[in-house]
């Protein structure tokens, strides 16, 4: 129960990592720790209903990775990048085919920021990113343009934000598969604070997924 809490207040657990929560300023502070920036792009999407009669309500991207695992859109900031956005939309570019047509991401994004020690120093920044759904159907084309397209990204994935009747399809079931660092709790957290899922749902769905096979 203890880390179900600690997951939805962004807390989140890796193994032996160390992890906790910092402010963006304390974290531009330290010496020697890398910064890596992701976000989690958004889009209201009230018309829309599953099988005509589950209201989707917002659709939330996050991407399959090279490696069988879920994460979000980004990487590294390298010290060539003027600031951590700056960063973020170059990844953006390489990974989703980021144009000038969008928004860009602005240090108003950020939504939460986490270091660790182990297995080396680093700082994980996570933002989040409202578009239209116009824009994110956009970007699951561009993606597919984009240079990383079949190499370190093998595609986007929309997360559903529901559950089904039965009670583990859904939110539960994709809150169950292999998800990079703390990936999973950065969701849960954006899920959270955005109001995108109800908390007492996220809290069910949370405790769901430990039980899907
Ligand atoms: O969605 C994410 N949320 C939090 N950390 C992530 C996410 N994706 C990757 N990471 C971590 O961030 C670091 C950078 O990895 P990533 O593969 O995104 O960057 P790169 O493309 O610059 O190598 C790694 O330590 C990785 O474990």
């Amino acid at each position: 129960m203890a880390e179900l809490s600690e997951e939805l207040a962004g807390g989140g657990k890796v193994e032996g990592s160390g992890l906790r929560t910092i402010t963006r300023e304390a974290a531009l502070e330290l010496r020697g720790y890398k910064h890596a920036c992701h976000v989690m792009l958004h889009a209201p999407d009230p018309d829309s209903k599953l099988f005509g009669r589950i209201p989707l309500r917002h659709a939330v991207l996050m991407m399959m990775r090279f490696d069988g695992r879920l994460g979000f859109p980004g990487g590294f900031v390298d010290p060539e990048d003027v600031s951590l956005e700056d960063g973020l939309t170059r990844e953006l570019t390489e990974e989703v085919g980021w144009g000038e047509n969008l928004c860009p991401i602005t240090e108003e994004d950020h939504l939460s920021c986490q270091v660790r020690e182990h297995p080396q120093k680093m700082v994980t920044h996570f933002y989040a990113k409202q578009l239209t759904l116009e824009e994110l159907s956009g970007i699951e084309v561009s993606a597919t343009h984009a240079k990383e397209h079949g190499l370190e990204v093998m595609g986007m994935v929309r997360v559903p934000l529901f559950t089904m009747r039965d009670g583990s399809g859904g939110l539960p079931a994709f809150l169950s598969n292999h998800f990079i660092g703390n990936s999973r709790s950065q969701l849960l957290y954006g899920l959270r604070v955005l109001k995108l899922v109800r908390e007492d749902k996220l809290w069910e769905a949370t405790r769901a997924s430990q039980g899907v096979r």
